[in-house]
């Protein structure tokens, strides 16, 4: 057997195996959120004058994003082991010749916020990622940049996938339509986008001209719905004016929802992430998988991130939730099986499913179709690893139904599917049964590289690499 790691990271072994032993009580702090620490990049990269981010993500989806902005000459300062990040977008160049090349490997949020942001600066860019990037949709961000963008964008895989390809000169002032029901990370990428568009129609309107508001319309259903809230959020900090209206779906023109942005662009400033409400997931699971005891700090119910609607979950599965000031407390088994819709929450999909093993009934998940079109399928692959521990899983177009295995885990070997979530989610169910063996832990450093070191100081027990 290999020696067990001695870095903070987790190390290219095959497998890893969690160890059952009791209780997990204790109190951890995960890293900064992925998903703050892109849109405050991209904001930050975009904006006058120099910008500090403080508690950010050091991970490969934070590492794509800041070697992008970096080609594109935008100087990036990383210290404090990648905690802080000091940006300075005064040296920004747009290509007008030779495509920059931005590789994103497997980051949604890199490729969706560059894509909208890199064509409404203009230039020329060809960004590309993995095969698997290279299997995910981007069709309507790219089909509602078409209509504004002035030149050319194009996807050159089947079913409108990336690479993608922009030669622009800027936004038009046509309002934007966009649609919803594959990622919310396409309105999110033209929301961020906005305030460069308007910035480069300023400094080119005549003195006194008015330069209007920028119109985004999602038509249809939107997914994900709170990653909006946390995208004005965060462009608000950095000074653009941000209005979002709810519109009756029937009423004109299946749009739903309405995104007005104006001001004079994004400014530099200090800015503070917040702890990663995803990842924050796998520990209170440990707590409800085991009835044990875990408080996650710097996270509470008011956190810009959705995924804190997680623990809702586990109270309703028998939990109790508690929090302070700065802490998220969830103590006691999840006893209960639950019918819930977690498409605001869909990141914690895998996690549910894996405290649903140990409850005494049934969970459905609905309403994650989009699932299917994350990292990996995370609805097929995901009751494909569930039942050869044993689960009866029904599966749907929206999700699925979770059938706990009557007479306890099957021990088994399991595969991640280079998907960050499916590696520390499946690895939980080790904190209850034995043999539980997760196939290519590494891949947790998409977001978490730490994870299986940070799980190892909250439940006191060393893992078994293997
Ligand atoms: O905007 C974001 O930061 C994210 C939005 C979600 O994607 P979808 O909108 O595709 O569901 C989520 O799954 C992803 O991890 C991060
Ligand atoms: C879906 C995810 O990431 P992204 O879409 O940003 O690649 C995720 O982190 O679970």
């Amino acid at each position: 057997m290999p020696d067990p790691p001695t870095s903070t990271t987790t190390p290219e072994l095959t497998g890893v195996s969690v160890q059952p032993g009791g209780a997990v009580r204790g109190e951890i702090r995960p890293p900064g959120s992925k998903s703050l620490t892109n849109r405050a990049l991209i904001c930050a990269a975009m904006a006058c004058g120099q910008s500090t981010l403080s508690g950010a993500l050091r991970s490969e989806d934070t590492a794509v994003m800041i070697d992008s902005l970096r080609t594109c000459g935008v100087s990036i300062n990383v210290s404090e082991a990648g905690r802080t990040i000091q940006v300075d977008a005064s040296t920004r160049s747009t290509s007008a010749d030779a495509a920059h090349e931005l590789y994103i490997a497997n980051s949604g949020t890199s490729i969706r916020f560059l894509t909208a942001a890199l064509s409404a600066a203009g230039g020329n860019y060809d960004l590309s990622g993995v095969e698997r990037m290279h299997q995910r949709p981007i069709a309507d961000l790219v089909a509602a940049l078409a209509e504004v963008q002035l030149g050319s964008i194009a996807t050159q895989s089947p079913g409108g996938c990336p690479p993608v390809a922009i030669r622009s000169r800027g936004w038009s002032d046509k309002p934007i339509r966009v649609g919803g029901s594959v990622s919310s990370q396409y309105l999110s990428g033209l929301m961020m986008a906005a305030p460069v568009a308007l910035q480069a129609r300023r400094s080119h309107a005549d003195p006194g001209h008015p330069v209007g508001d920028i119109q985004i319309n999602v038509i249809g259903e939107l997914v994900s719905r709170p990653y909006i809230e946390m995208t004005a959020s965060v462009m608000r900090s950095f000074g653009a004016s941000v209005d979002i209206q709810e519109i009756d779906l029937n009423a004109v023109d299946s749009v739903s929802l309405r995104v007005n942005v104006s001001g004079a662009g994004y400014q530099g400033i200090e800015y503070a992430i917040e702890p990663d409400a995803s990842a924050a997931s796998y520990f209170w699971a440990a707590a409800a998988i085991t009835g044990g005891a875990v408080t996650v700090l710097g996270l509470t119910p008011d956190a810009m991130q959705g995924d804190v609607g997680f623990c809702r979950v586990l109270e309703q599965m028998g939990c109790r939730c508690v929090h302070d000031a700065d802490s998220m407390t969830i103590s006691g088994r999840a006893s209960r099986g639950v019918d819930v819709d977690m498409n605001q929450i869909s990141d914690t999909v895998q996690t549910l499913a894996v405290v649903a093993l140990f409850a005494d009934g049934p969970t459905r998940v609905r309403g994650v179709a989009h699932n299917r079109f994350k990292e990996t399928d995370r609805i097929g692959d995901l009751a494909c690893e569930l039942r050869k521990l044993g689960a009866t899983i029904d599966e749907h177009d929206d999700g699925l139904t979770i059938h706990p295995p009557g007479d306890g885990i099957t021990p088994a070997t399991l595969e991640t599917y280079h998907d960050h979530r499916m590696a520390m989610s499946l690895s939980l169910a080790g904190l209850a049964a034995e043999g539980v063996r997760v196939l290519n832990p590494s891949c947790t450093g998409k977001t978490y590289p730490e994870f299986f070191a940070d799980l190892e100081t909250l439940t006191g027990r060393p893992h078994r690499w293997c």
